[in-house]
């Protein structure tokens, strides 16, 4: 995407506030004739006291200048404010669509590595985006509308003028914005997408503190952290040159083109083509009028930023999602699971599983083992149809997975994973998030089958102990039987469990086993290393290298 592509996606999210735009580019440009206005009524009002000039009284002219004086606070107040309220409203926005993007990419999109980029973007990409809406769009406006009626001034004083102010507005607010976006852009991007990576490290050396601190690699950890820190230093480093040269052009720029106006009026002068005033006025206005195309110029150095932090949300925006969510097909009831001939890649030249057949029995217990990272879990999430497969067909009954409508699909199974995420609630609302509307008699009966009951009622607040008091004093066992309770608690008609039993000891492990063997109406697939917890199943599949071996 060019930046062209890109300023016409962000400008397209303007539409729903157009008028408040138009109203702040309204108010910007009366507010910089104000500005502009002033010093050039103050040379009047100096003409007036040598008697150069006497066209109005001095006290009208004192009047104007106050008038003028107050008018651009106000001016300039109503600009900002309807300029914040437009950002901030699209920030708003944007978050949700960027929210709406994430619902519809994930679980697929959450699957990956990258969640400290993604918060990044999530956060400070989004929050950069305020420059663009709040000070990029009015300013380019402002500048072009204020620009035109200046020159009509110039060309009121004469042609040549209005010339040199056209060029010095042309150079001001295209050429040197222009080579700055040259120059930076690569170099804006590369820091914006390492600020997304050390937020990624960040996140990881937080979640894998204790392990830097048992292996003692803490101080490694720290180089690394500091040589991006040094990286992400020398590219702002770099970024901040560039802007001083633009901030230096601009200046010199302001006082050549000063000058020239000068030299031209004065000639004019002396050929008796313009007047004294005509002469002052012109280099007055010539200098006092740079404002608005400064600051557009100004604007070049945090758009090389907030374009890439723009390209970052767009890309959420735009990317394809690994699963197309289903609606408007009919209502189906579970039944076998035909697994038929499938082949799947999470990255392109690497498959997974390849050309797998399967057959779930209705109502039976399955187990699949296997070497660790022969597919086992993937099979689950393409049960769940997280990803579809890259060839072949998953089928409930007679109908594949890909013509079930997603929220059906999601009725019918119930997945325990390896990591359970509990939230901060209290213990019965984490178990409640697998059916809303349980009542307390289901919870306690889930938690029962979950061996679970025990251990909560023996906590001082019982069910409604929160969550976060317990912290981190949730041992894995714990933290892996309220998982199933969740799944007891679901109504679905099929589990899928990835090693429900790794951190159970043979007491609990029997209790959940005996529980699921109970479960004569759903359909149960079993991945485990352990042989014991194998010893329940009705049929096993060995999984190799994505293959049934
Ligand atoms: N989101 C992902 N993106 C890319 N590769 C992945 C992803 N998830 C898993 N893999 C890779 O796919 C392969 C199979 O992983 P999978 O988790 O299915 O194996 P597994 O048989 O369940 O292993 P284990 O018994 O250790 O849990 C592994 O090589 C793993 O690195």
């Amino acid at each position: 995407m060019n930046n062209v592509q890109l300023i016409w996606k962000m400008l397209k999210l303007v539409k729903p506030l157009t008028l408040p735009m138009l109203g702040a580019v309204l108010l910007g440009v009366l507010g910089f004739l104000c500005a502009i206005g002033i010093p050039v009524i103050a040379v009047m009002a100096i003409l007036q006291t040598t008697g150069m000039y006497a066209h109005f009284p001095l006290s009208w002219v004192l009047g104007i200048l106050l008038c003028l004086a107050i008018l651009r606070g106000v001016l300039h107040y109503g600009e900002q404010a309807l300029n914040h309220y437009i950002a901030f409203k699209l920030l708003a926005i944007i978050r949700d669509h960027v929210y709406t993007a994430l619902r519809r990419l994930a679980p697929a999109k959450l699957d990956g590595k990258d969640k400290g980029n993604l918060i990044s973007i999530i956060t400070n990409d989004i929050e950069l985006l305020e420059v663009f809406y709040a000070h990029t769009i009015s300013p380019v406006l402002i500048a072009f509308f204020t620009s035109l009626i200046l020159l009509k001034f110039f060309a009121h004083i004469h042609i040549f003028a209005m010339m040199i102010a056209l060029i010095a507005y042309l150079m001001m607010a295209i050429v040197i914005p222009f080579y700055v976006n040259h120059k930076g852009q690569e170099i804006g991007q590369k820091n914006r997408d390492e600020i997304g990576n050390m937020s990624s490290f960040l996140l990881e050396s937080y979640r894998g503190l204790s392990t830097l601190l048992q292996y003692r690699a803490g101080n490694k950890r720290l180089e690394q952290m500091n040589e991006r820190s040094d990286c992400i230093e020398d590219m702002q480093g770099q970024m901040k040159n560039i802007e001083a040269t633009q901030v230096v052009c601009s200046q010199l720029l302001i006082s050549i083109f000063a000058f020239v106006m000068f030299i031209v009026m004065y000639i004019f002068y002396l050929q008796n083509q313009v007047n004294v005033y005509h002469v002052i006025t012109a280099v007055v206005l010539m200098l006092s009028s740079f404002g608005p195309v400064m600051a557009l110029s100004n604007l070049a150095n945090n758009l090389l930023s907030t374009l890439s932090s723009g390209r970052r949300v767009m890309a959420i925006l735009e990317e394809k999602e690994a699963i197309c969510e289903v609606t408007g097909q009919p209502h189906i009831s579970f039944d076998d699971i035909h697994v038929d001939d499938v082949t799947f890649a999470y990255q392109q030249d690497d498959p997974i599983l390849q050309n797998l057949h399967l057959h779930f029995d209705k109502g039976k217990v399955t187990g699949i083992i296997g070497k660790s990272g022969s597919g086992k879990s993937t099979l689950l999430k393409l049960l769940m149809r997280f990803y579809d497969p890259l060839r072949g067909v998953i089928q409930i009954g007679q109908t594949p997975l890909t013509n079930i409508n997603t929220s059906n699909m999601r009725h019918m199974f119930a997945y325990v994973t390896q990591d359970t995420v509990l939230f901060h609630d209290s213990i019965e609302n984490n178990i409640k998030i697998a059916k809303l509307d349980a009542t307390s008699d289901e919870i306690q009966a889930a938690c029962q089958k979950a061996s679970l009951h025990d251990w909560i009622m023996s906590l001082p607040e019982g069910y409604q102990t929160p969550v976060s008091e317990l912290g981190s004093s949730l041992s894995g066992g714990e933290r892996q039987r309220i998982s199933l309770a969740r799944a007891f608690l679901s109504q679905a008609e099929c589990i899928l469990l990835d090693e429900p039993t790794s951190n159970l000891d043979v007491l609990n492990e029997g209790i959940i086993l005996k529980a699921l063997q109970n479960e004569k109406e759903r359909t149960i697939i079993l991945v485990s290393h352990r042989e014991s917890t194998m010893k329940i199943v009705n049929q096993t599949i060995k999984m190799d290298q994505g293959r049934v071996s």
